[in-house]
Order: structure tokens, then C-alpha cells, then sequence
């Protein structure tokens, strides 16, 4: 059986106590998801730590310096299910140090209101994606506006 590949992803938050706003990164590659969302990560490297790959892969992505908050709990083995062969785990994260800009892998940055879930999923996320953030906004739930 071949390995599974292990992804890790950074739900940048603007703040990790009471987060009001989530950072999300349009892909320009390569052509298939080209145009899509997703969360900043990429594959973690051999003889890596997951939350050090996350943290090198957000300082190249994105040019910051992150402090991870806690593990977005996911169900399969090596987190989130992306295909066959991947799977991604998720961490919180809020940036200690640069602002952050679409240096690689990205066309667009943006930062989203937490309190409008419709609008964070109205984007066209990586299909596999869905679940992850769905889960990561109830994680965050954050009381809608005029509440
Ligand atoms: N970073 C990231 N990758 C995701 C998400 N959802 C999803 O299906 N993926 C997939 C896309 C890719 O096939 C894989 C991550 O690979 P990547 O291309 O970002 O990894 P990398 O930066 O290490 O790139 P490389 O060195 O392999 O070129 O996981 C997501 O939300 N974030």
C-alpha cells in the first residue's frame, strides 16, 4: 500500500481568542485547482514535524510568522480525508510577525467574517475542503451580526 501523503493546512484567524475573521488563499496552481480556495499548508517533508511543516509552509506561502492555536479535530487517520492517497489535519493560527500576501502557490488573499458562514461557503473551495470548513466554523462559531 502506498503512504498516505500528509497535508497540513493554517485556518489563520485574525486573533486566536475570539476570531472574527478567517484568511483564505486562492490557488493559481496547478490548472486543476487553479481558482480555488483552500486553507495555506502544503505536504509535510520526511523526518518533519506536522505543525513545523505548517509553520514553514505559512513563512514561504504567505511570508508570516504564525502561533499556532489548537487541532481542528477530524475523524480519519492522519486528519481530513483530501482524496484517496491525502489527508490534511488543521490548525488555528494568528499571525506573530509580516502581513501576509500571496507570495506562492496563491493568486488572492482574502480575509472572510466568521459571522456570515453563507459567505465563507459560497466560495469555491476545494471540493474536499467543505467538510473542513464546515466543521472549522462551528468550531469558531462566532455570534452572527446583530445578534
Ligand atoms: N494546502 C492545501 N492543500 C489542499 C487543501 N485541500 C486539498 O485538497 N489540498 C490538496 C491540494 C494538493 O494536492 C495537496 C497539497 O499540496 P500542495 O501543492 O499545497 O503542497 P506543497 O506546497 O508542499 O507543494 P509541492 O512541494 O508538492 O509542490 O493537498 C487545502 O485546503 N490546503
Amino acid at each position: 500500500m502506498t503512504e498516505l501523503i500528509q497535508v497540513v493546512g493554517g485556518a489563520v484567524v485574525d486573533r486566536l481568542a475570539r476570531p472574527a475573521l478567517l484568511l483564505v488563499a486562492r490557488r493559481n496552481a496547478p490548472e486543476k485547482l487553479a481558482g480555488l480556495w483552500e486553507f495555506p499548508g502544503g505536504k509535510v517533508e520526511p523526518g518533519e514535524e506536522p505543525e513545523a511543516a505548517l509553520r514553514r509552509e505559512l513563512l514561504e506561502e504567505l511570508g508570516v510568522v504564525v502561533r499556532l492555536g489548537a487541532e481542528l479535530p477530524a475523524d480519519g487517520p492522519g486528519g481530513w480525508p483530501l482524496n484517496d492517497r491525502a489527508a490534511m489535519r488543521v490548525w488555528s493560527a494568528e499571525v506573530v510577525s509580516g502581513e501576509p500576501s500571496p507570495l506562492e502557490d496563491h493568486d488572492q488573499l482574502r480575509w472572510l467574517p466568521l459571522n456570515d458562514p453563507d459567505a465563507v461557503l459560497a466560495l469555491p473551495w476545494i471540493p474536499a475542503d467543505f467538510p473542513i470548513v464546515r466543521a472549522l466554523l462551528a468550531a469558531l462559531a462566532v455570534p452572527a451580526a446583530g445578534r
